[in-house]
């Protein structure tokens, strides 16, 4: 046991001996429960993960390397594949996957990278999806001849907001796959989502020269591939596109030293990239002149390694994505279920079987009995509509894609498909209960410039859809308990602007309809969330878009119960309404107002006129109410 564990423990903050009495349950100085329990528990981590690499020694349990290559995950590595191989056997080793938010979805080429991170995640490793929330301002130029359009503040903070929530998304469906395929989660299993803003806008131009740039030559860097080809064949590179590698490699250094992400996994195209993070990685932590902070090596163990998987490419051997402009996207709004699933049917035959192994967590037993299955009757496309239903159930949940697959067979499949994509012991369960990230609504939508500059916020929430009426938007806003998006600091205009890059959240306050402007990005986009997940992404355009579009908002004026009301009084009067449905609509209408009596048809016309009269104050009233509650906050805080 003492030769494995002793590496791991000489980096950990208790001595060796501590920690095993702690593995046993038994404190070696009186601390306070929680950090006992804590250290108990690393101590039962490690002593776990060295039975592991005992069991993989003696070839009792595979190491989660060879699946990754099994599968086809491993495309180039930097370093050797024994070396690798070794620190995923003996290390409980993180690792990472970038994507730059140039749009504002991830597509089905980022899922390649993503997945062997997902399936390190289930075996126990450290997973970290992150955001270039400042990556993307510069652009990364790799493979490109021309620059990249640099990117408008409110597009950058809608890409942020809904690729955030994406990564969410994926991940809570990896929990339940993980679950679907019989995975036990463990403490352990750590993940997270993060920006790489959050340093970026800490950190000084002098500490990233001092401490990589100092150390990195222009040689090397003049002669990659990218920056030839850029600059003879391509509109030449900026000093910044030229700096964007050691920005990535920054990021690195940055989470090898928080969090010890050791291991970096990106697509082919990446892979200039990872090298030149290696030797920055490297540099920083070897040239720390404090002896006290250095971090410590044990040897090539517990240096960073990387590795590319292979780029997913079009029939025409594009690499599929944003800048080919073939992408089939991960947002439902963008690429609706029906055709993500359609993408996967259609398939070719010889492709399925490698698709399937790369975006499916199904066993490679099970995808040969597929696949036997598929030889028998390739044309019922039985291997393309298991591929189809485990992607669609990782990226939009199980209940989207079982009714996917209902869609396709009742307009192509007069018979039902087999099923053979079920995971054994997997029970499907409606979901019930609030709102969740694959039942989330559409994320983002319009309101016109009046309402959102000139009502007050209980109304915006209200059309927003994030709260049942306006006064339920005040009491949401009383109470602190809607967020608005990208906000830095409390006092938006009060010295501190707006970050699109960041998706930082601060509570709502009731503010007055004059100061909404203060909080708008780019002067257009408003970004509220109420709960956990439900986001709105407000695009503010002018009345007349509005009209236009045709689109309505819930209290909208004229529109809803005031338009019905004013527009059946408007029939009465010209005769358009029969006797008939004016009885109907009286009855109805005492339903909707309880405390009125139906009013006989030739009162109905008086009645509508005085609903009318109530619906317009009820909504001033609202209004104001919003406003009067925050100058009662403001009064009160003026008071000695
Ligand atoms: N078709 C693909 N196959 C495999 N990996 C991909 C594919 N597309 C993107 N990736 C990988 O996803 C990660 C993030 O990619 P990136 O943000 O560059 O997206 P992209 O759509 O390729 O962008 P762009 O087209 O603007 O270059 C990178 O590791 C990249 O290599
Ligand atoms: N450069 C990567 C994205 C990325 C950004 C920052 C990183 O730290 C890592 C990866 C790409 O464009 O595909």
């Amino acid at each position: 046991m003492a030769p494995l564990v002793a590496p791991l423990l000489r980096r950990g903050s208790v001595c060796r001996s501590c920690l095993f009495t702690l593995a046993k349950g038994v404190s070696p100085i009186q601390r306070r429960n929680v950090t006992n329990n804590w250290y108990k528990k690393q101590g039962l981590a490690l002593v776990d993960w060295e039975k592991r690499a005992e069991e993989i020694k003696k070839g009792n349990i595979p190491n989660t390397w060879d699946i990754l290559e099994e599968r086809g995950y491993v495309k180039d590595i930097t370093g050797s594949r024994e070396t690798i191989r070794e620190i995923m056997r003996l290390k409980r080793v993180k690792a990472y996957v970038g994507v730059d938010p140039t749009a504002s979805s991830l597509h089905v080429g980022h899922l390649l990278p993503l997945m062997p991170l997902f399936w390190m995640y289930m075996h126990g490793y450290g997973a970290f999806t992150l955001l270039g929330g400042s990556t993307v301002k510069i652009g990364d130029p790799t493979d490109r001849l021309k620059d990249r359009e640099p990117i408008a503040k409110a597009d950058l903070a809608m890409n942020v907001t809904k690729m955030h929530f994406q990564l969410k998304k994926l991940w809570a469906n990896v929990e339940s796959q993980a679950r679907r395929y019989g995975y036990e989660k463990e403490w352990a299993w750590q993940r997270a989502v993060v920006n790489n803003n959050t340093w970026w806008n800490k950190v000084t131009l002098l500490e990233v020269l001092r401490r990589a740039g100092r150390h990195m030559r222009i040689g090397p860097m003049l002669s990659r591939e990218t920056v030839k080809r850029k600059m003879s064949e391509g509109d030449g590179m900026s000093f910044a596109e030229f700096t964007y590698p050691i920005m990535q490699g920054w990021d690195w250094w940055t989470l090898f030293n928080q969090q010890r992400v050791q291991m970096q996994i990106g697509g082919s195209d990446q892979y200039g990239n990872i090298v030149a993070g290696i030797d920055i990685v490297k540099t920083v932590r070897d040239s720390e002149p404090d002896e006290a902070k250095r971090i410590p090596r044990d040897g090539p163990i517990d240096d960073p390694v990387g590795f590319t998987v292979p780029l997913l490419l079009d029939s025409s051997g594009a690499k599929f994505g944003k800048s080919a402009g073939n992408a089939v996207w991960l947002d439902q709004f963008m690429t609706s279920t029906f055709d993500l699933y359609g993408y996967f049917v259609r398939r070719p035959d010889d492709d399925v079987e490698k698709l399937l192994k790369l975006f499916t967590f199904m066993p490679l037993e099970a995808i040969q009995k597929v696949m036997a299955q598929q030889m028998e009757d390739p044309s019922k496309r039985v291997a393309q509509h298991c591929l189809a239903f485990e992607v669609l159930t990782l990226v939009h949940g199980e209940e989207a894609a079982r009714e996917a697959r209902q869609q396709h067979q009742m307009m192509y499949n007069k018979v039902p498909l087999p099923v053979v994509a079920e995971a054994p012991g997997a029970e499907y369960e409606p979901p019930v209960g609030p709102t969740t990230l694959n039942n989330a609504p559409r994320i983002d939508m319009k309101l016109p410039r009046s309402l959102v500059m000139g009502k007050s916020i209980g109304r915006i929430l209200y059309a927003a859809g994030l709260a049942s009426s306006s006064s339920d938007g005040h009491r949401l806003a009383a109470q602190k308990a809607a967020y608005i998006g990208g906000m830095p600091g409390r006092r938006p205009g009060k010295g501190e602007p707006m970050d699109p890059s960041q998706l930082s959240w601060n509570p709502v306050t009731l503010w007055f309809p004059q100061e909404t402007g203060k909080y708008l990005i780019d002067d257009k986009l408003l970004i509220l969330r109420k709960g956990k997940h439900n986001v709105r992404i407000i695009h503010v355009v002018p009345d007349a878009e509005y009209e236009e579009s045709g689109e309505q908002y819930p209290g909208m004026l004229f529109k809803g119960r005031i338009r019905e009301l004013k527009a059946l009084s408007k029939d009465i009067k010209e005769g358009r309404k029969t006797p008939e449905e004016m009885r109907e609509y009286a009855s109805r209408l005492a339903e909707t107002y309880p405390s009125r009596k139906p009013p006989p048809e030739s009162k109905l016309r008086a009645e509508l006129k005085s609903l009318y009269r109530i619906e317009m104050d009820r909504q001033e009233g609202e209004d104001q109410e919003g406003e009067v509650k925050k100058q009662g906050e403001d009064e009160g805080s003026e008071r000695p």
